[in-house]
């Protein structure tokens, strides 16, 4: 796991109704503080790529459909430094990662379902304090699955 990141699996509690998906409690050991919640859906075979926040911390969780979620430590002192990772997320897979500040991080949508991310974010979104490069930007060394 990129140095920083946690990934905490969460409970997905369904019965013939539906189901409740936890996603982040104020006693949660991921906790920090509470900026802002906002969805992002991303379409079949689409990428969003690449976000970097400077201050703001994430804790996605997907709660529809299924993602791919890349991140990339460009961070001179860390013990993981140059590496990039891929995490499932999605509905058959549900989890909540945990992300500092200082990493680029994007998603694909995987599979036939429009997903849905929802990121409990620790600061309301302020777009002077993220950076954002194209998904094939080619200082990241990362190549997305080809879209349909
Ligand atoms: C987040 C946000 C965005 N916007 C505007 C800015 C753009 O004109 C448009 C799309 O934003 P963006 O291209 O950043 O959307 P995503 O690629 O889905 O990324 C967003 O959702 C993922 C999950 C992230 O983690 C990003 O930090 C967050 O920006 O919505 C606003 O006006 N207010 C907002 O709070």
């Amino acid at each position: 796991m990129i140095d920083g990141v946690v990934l905490t699996p969460l409970r997905r509690i369904a019965d013939d109704r539906g189901a409740v998906m936890h996603m982040l409690r104020v006693d949660s050991p991921v906790f920090q503080q509470f900026g802002e919640i906002y969805f992002s859906s991303v379409h079949p075979g689409k990428i969003k790529a690449w976000h970097y926040h400077h201050r703001m911390s994430l804790n996605y969780a997907v709660p529809v459909g299924r993602i791919n979620f890349v991140l990339f430590d460009p961070r001179p002192h860390s013990l993981t430094h140059g590496q990039v990772q891929e995490i499932a997320l999605g509905d058959d897979d549900y989890a909540l990662v945990s992300v500092p500040p200082g990493l680029w991080t994007g998603f694909q949508c995987v599979g036939g379902e429009t997903a849905l991310v929802a990121n409990c974010a620790t600061l309301a979104h302020d777009p002077s304090e993220g950076e954002r490069k194209d998904h094939d930007d080619p200082s990241i060394p990362y190549v997305w699955r080809e879209r349909p």
